[in-house]
């Protein structure tokens, strides 16, 4: 089976290549890439004109809710919503229940996503054993078994001198450590981010030092521990200044912006409605333009969803009682073209960087290349389609967006996994 890709933008920042070339992949891999391929018979051809074609994006932060939450969203379900946002692989999170902490669960979940899912699973293990907090899992092993990457993500691990064993014991397992940064101690009822729309709406606030202090305290254990430290879902302005220190000082720290923190903010927030109420939360408009120029200058190096559904009910519940999370896979590649492509703020090849290409590195794995001999993971992108964004068209289970009716330009137009098409766009 050969699969002739012709005359698209071969995006493909692992060879610096940004220009028209054409990509044959044959059993499963990038067998060439040349400005001009004829079609020997037997190939199968796909016009890309007008597409990107780019390495399949790689998601760093995924919650695929299986095992426990089934109702919310199942890997099967989460996998196909991945495809159609554009992804190959995604990471997801290990706040399941049982939560993913042991080799087996580990095991467990690859086999799994094997027989279920349409895009490539990597796991990631808890930190501590049910992400109590408590005592290490056993990270070693769930390294073994294949986790890339250990994340207590939902919490952070408070106590601190066993976190930092925590990271001791991934660096030695060669895995990074993906940290969801909130003292535990501060947030207390917090719903959204303290300020006005806050007051007005009745809840308790957030501040930006419930992020920013557990930002800090894992640059700084990042730093005495040499441990590969990534900062998921950053939301404040300082935590973009204390990454460019970080990163000036040589510690190997990156982070990753999720598409609300960087289109959105509080004052968008239109009432008590929960499809808002995620964590971090939206904060202040010069927050969030601090995460914008920190991922034009290449600060933030990584763009991920924060996929994160729940069902309508718990949605409906108001923000002070609803489940913090919104939905992401379907609609990131739409609002990153139109807010930070269209706009000047990244080019095509910053994005591709930010979505594909660093994350691989970040979490060390062999994709987000097209060269010549890597595995066939593609997405094929029309930059200038216009749709409008409707949660009932999601394939997740999830519908909770807070870009209901958003209309957006550029749109994933096939994805690849493999030489393997999993998802076509046939809404044209
Ligand atoms: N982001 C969220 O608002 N919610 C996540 C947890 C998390 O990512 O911290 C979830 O699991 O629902
Ligand atoms: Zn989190
Ligand atoms: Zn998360």
């Amino acid at each position: 089976m050969s699969l002739l890709i012709k005359g698209g933008r071969l995006i493909d920042p692992a060879t610096k290549r940004d220009g028209q070339f054409d990509v044959l992949v044959k059993d499963g891999k990038v067998c060439r890439v040349d400005s001009q391929i004829e079609p020997q018979e037997g190939d199968q051809v796909l016009d890309a004109s007008g597409c990107y074609v780019v390495p399949g994006l790689i998601d760093l932060h995924v919650h695929l809710r299986e095992p426990g939450f089934e109702y919310k969203e199942t890997i099967k379900t989460g996998a196909m919503a991945a495809a159609r946002g554009g992804y190959t692989s995604i990471c997801p999170m290990p706040n399941t229940k049982p939560v993913i902490d042991s080799s087996e669960m580990v095991r467990w979940l690859k086999d799994k996503a094997e027989n279920e899912a349409v895009v490539n699973i990597w796991p990631v293990g808890a930190v501590t054993k049910g992400q109590m907090g408590k005592e290490l899992a056993d990270i070693k092993a769930m390294a073994e078994a294949g986790a890339v990457a250990i994340s207590e993500d939902g919490k952070s691990v408070m106590d601190t001198k066993l976190y930092k064993e925590g990271m001791i014991q991934a660096k030695e397992a060669g895995i990074t450590v993906l940290a969801h940064c909130e003292d535990k101690t501060l947030v207390g009822r917090g719903a959204l981010n303290a300020g006005p729309v806050a007051q007005r709406l009745g809840v308790e606030g957030i501040g930006n030092d419930v992020e920013d202090i557990i930002a800090a305290r894992d640059i700084i254990l990042a730093k005495s521990t040499g441990c590969r430290l990534h900062l998921c879902h950053c939301s404040t302005k300082d935590s973009v200044a204390m990454v460019k220190a970080a990163r000036a000082d040589g510690i190997d720290v990156t982070a990753e912006v999720c598409p609300h923190h960087f289109i959105l903010t509080q004052d968008d927030i239109p009432g008590d409605d929960a499809n808002y109420k995620m964590n971090p939360p939206l904060r202040s408009r010069e927050d969030r333009d601090a995460l914008v120029e920190g991922l034009s200058q290449g600060i933030m190096e990584a763009i991920s969803t924060d996929h994160a559904p729940h069902s309508a009910e718990e949605k409906s519940r108001g923000i002070a009682k609803a489940p913090f999370g919104i939905v992401g896979s379907e609609t990131v590649l739409s609002l990153t073209m139109t807010y930070l492509v269209h706009t000047g703020k990244l080019t095509p090849y910053e994005m591709v960087e930010r979505m594909s290409w660093r994350p691989a590195q970040i979490i060390g794995i062999d994709r987000g290349s097209l060269a010549e001999g890597k595995v066939a993971d593609i997405t094929l992108i029309r930059p200038d389609e216009e749709y409008v964004i409707h949660g009932a068209d999601f394939v997740s289970k999830g519908k909770n967006t807070p870009f209901e009716g958003f209309k957006v330009r550029g749109k994933v137009y096939k994805t690849i996994v493999g030489g393997k098409v999993v998802f076509t766009d046939d809404q044209m």
